[in-house]
């Protein structure tokens, strides 16, 4: 039942006794010895079930799992009703629990096969209308500026889910871009994102797009002040606002007290998570970039690996596979963090995106029932593109202390064949050769062959690689919009499915609240030193005494603010 915690479950603790008296024979050289079935038994190739044609491979192979372990956390995330909460999340049901609110980004991309009750969701095909009749007028020169120009720059400013998406997708669809359209993306509140920016920008052909599902974030909001400020100096009237500036946000009215009309808004709704909104009118520059075709392409790609997920049995169902096996890691080998490692550098930024997809939706720690954890949630998410990852963190990751799981994402075409394609040959040695040095190392005896009879016993010991770390590989054949799509649907229902196990709410964000609300109390005391009234119990006097004395604590907050405002040159 969700919101259960799930060291209740009977696979649950099946599983922790079987780590407990098996951890020590799984061996993958030894796992992958006894049976030459493995990789055919470990592995699934995913075919799109309608729509453009989509396929990958997952090899999961290099897991430390058994058929019997599998089943084991296929049977625990039957206990945890994920078939169930899977199909309510589909249906529009509330299950934010916490906000009473449906999560439906996936009819955002729904093309008509889920029939969705929901307040919303039947405006979807207009919203995508006007996404594609105004990315079409921009691309095409139609839109003109206030001087008549055409538009050869666009400006995102949003932040975290209204940011990330559109970052993430318009590099890795790069080939697909209008090259002659160049795309910024402002989100830092930090002046000099946007001062960096506007240096590049033309006030006559740049439109800015103001992303924001709330319409409040105080970054986004300061950010789109300036940089209507920084337009009106040289378009003078505020009339040409109109020509230049778009909002995406649930919040029209706000959206019209900044000064944007309401046909220069982009609508979506209170169902689409804000790192789930790519989707959604917040993918309007990513469509501005490579053209609404190739957006729908990526909605569609992702729609195919919803009713994949909706409908493949479980141990079938690509998404599962990948959240048990990452909980199986989490959970009972304690593993901390989950690598995400594409060997392709248009996907360089797809960890970052899911640092907030997967971390702002499964890192809590109470139930939805309100019941604190006593088992880990949700994973550290990093990740670089290879090879650059080898050069940086993967001595840690092949010979530190630390388990990590990675998956090793690739193309097997790359949309660049330089020189024959040998670039991409040499970056594809090196996808198959890490997950192989990874799952199998480099024994004691191997080394001693190799550095001869004359090496120190501790060279020796620091050239031994111990191996039996595993790995995910996933390969397609080329990086297209409807593949993307269908990966990053892949990544978000793993998210779900783990959440469902977990028993917690992955679709609020309570922990981002608490630092926004000190720093607008701070904010207001930064200008003169006795302005600073201390910023925990010293204000307010009821606040619950902490165990450090009150004048320490407030001394040290106190104290780095007028370090500030004795430093600072405005
Ligand atoms: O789109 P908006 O409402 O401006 O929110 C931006 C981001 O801020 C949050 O941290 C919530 O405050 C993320 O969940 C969200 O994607």
């Amino acid at each position: 039942m969700s919101g259960r915690p799930a060291s209740e479950y009977p696979s649950w603790k099946k599983l922790q006794q079987t780590y407990d008296s098996d951890k020590s024979k799984l061996v993958l050289k030894e796992l992958f010895a006894q049976d030459p079935q493995r990789f055919a038994k470990f592995s699934k190739e995913y075919v799109s079930p309608d729509g453009p044609p989509v396929t990958f491979l997952l090899d999961y192979s290099k897991n430390l799992i058994t058929e019997p372990i599998l089943n084991t956390l296929l049977s625990l995330a039957r206990e945890a009703e994920l078939e169930t909460y899977r199909d309510k999340m589909f249906a529009g049901e509330h299950i934010n629990t916490s906000e009473d609110r449906a999560v439906l980004h996936v009819a955002l991309r729904n093309f008509n096969d889920f029939q969705i009750q929901e307040a919303g969701a039947s405006e979807v095909q207009g919203v995508l209308a006007h996404i594609k009749e105004f990315t079409e007028a921009v691309r095409s020169g139609a839109w003109k500026g206030y001087t008549g120009k055409t538009i050869n720059t666009i400006v995102n400013i949003g932040i975290g889910g209204s940011d990330l998406g559109p970052v993430m997708v318009t590099e890795a669809l790069k080939p697909y871009a209008k090259r002659d359209l160049t795309a910024h993306f402002v989100s830092n509140i930090d002046g000099t994102h946007i001062a960096e920016t506007l240096r590049e920008c033309d006030p006559e052909r740049t439109l800015f797009i103001i992303a924001s599902k709330t319409f409040t974030t105080q970054e986004t909001i300061t950010n789109a002040h300036t940089a209507r400020e920084w337009f009106l100096a040289s378009a003078k009237d505020k009339a040409h606002v109109a020509k230049h500036f778009v909002a995406l946000s649930t919040n029209t009215k706000a959206v019209t007290e900044f000064g944007i009309s309401s046909t220069n808004m982009f609508q979506f709704w209170d169902w689409v998570g804000g790192r789930y909104s790519l989707w959604s009118a917040i993918g309007l520059s990513i469509a501005l970039v490579i053209g609404y075709d190739n957006f729908e392409e990526l909605l569609k790609g992702a729609h195919g690996m919803d009713k994949h997920f909706k409908t493949a049995p479980l141990e079938q169902n690509l998404p599962v596979l990948l959240a048990v096996v990452g909980l199986w890691y989490n959970d009972f080998y304690g593993a901390q963090t989950q690598l995400l490692l594409p060997y392709d550098q248009y996907m360089h930024k797809f960890a970052d995106y899911f640092q907030q997809g997967d971390m702002e939706s499964n890192g809590k720690f109470v139930t939805k029932g309100g019941q604190r954890v006593d088992y880990q949630t949700g994973p550290i998410i990093w990740g670089a593109a290879g090879t650059n990852g080898q050069h940086s963190f993967y001595q840690l990751v092949h010979q530190g202390t630390k388990l990590i799981p990675a998956d090793f994402i690739a193309p097997a075409t790359t949309h660049n064949p330089i020189r024959n394609s040998l670039h991409h040959r040499i970056l594809l040695s090196n996808f198959f050769a890490q997950p192989e040095a990874l799952a199998f190392g480099k024994t004691e005896e191997e080394v001693r062959k190799e550095v001869g009879p004359n090496a120190s016993e501790a060279l020796i010991k620091s050239k031994v690689f111990e191996g039996n770390r595993p790995s995910n590989s996933i390969m397609f054949p080329k990086l297209t919009p409807a593949t993307l799509g269908a990966l990053i649907a892949l990544y978000e229902h793993k998210i779900f499915t783990q959440g469902v196990i977990w028993g917690i709410n992955s679709f609020d964000q309570m922990g981002v609240e608490l630092g926004k609300v000190l720093a607008k109390n701070i904010l207001a005391q930064l200008d003169k030193p006795q302005d600073v009234v201390g910023h925990d119990s010293s204000v307010s006097p009821h606040f619950s005494l902490m165990t450090m004395p009150l004048t320490c604590i407030t001394l040290q907050t106190t104290g780095v603010i007028h370090y500030y405002q004795k430093h600072r040159v405005e």
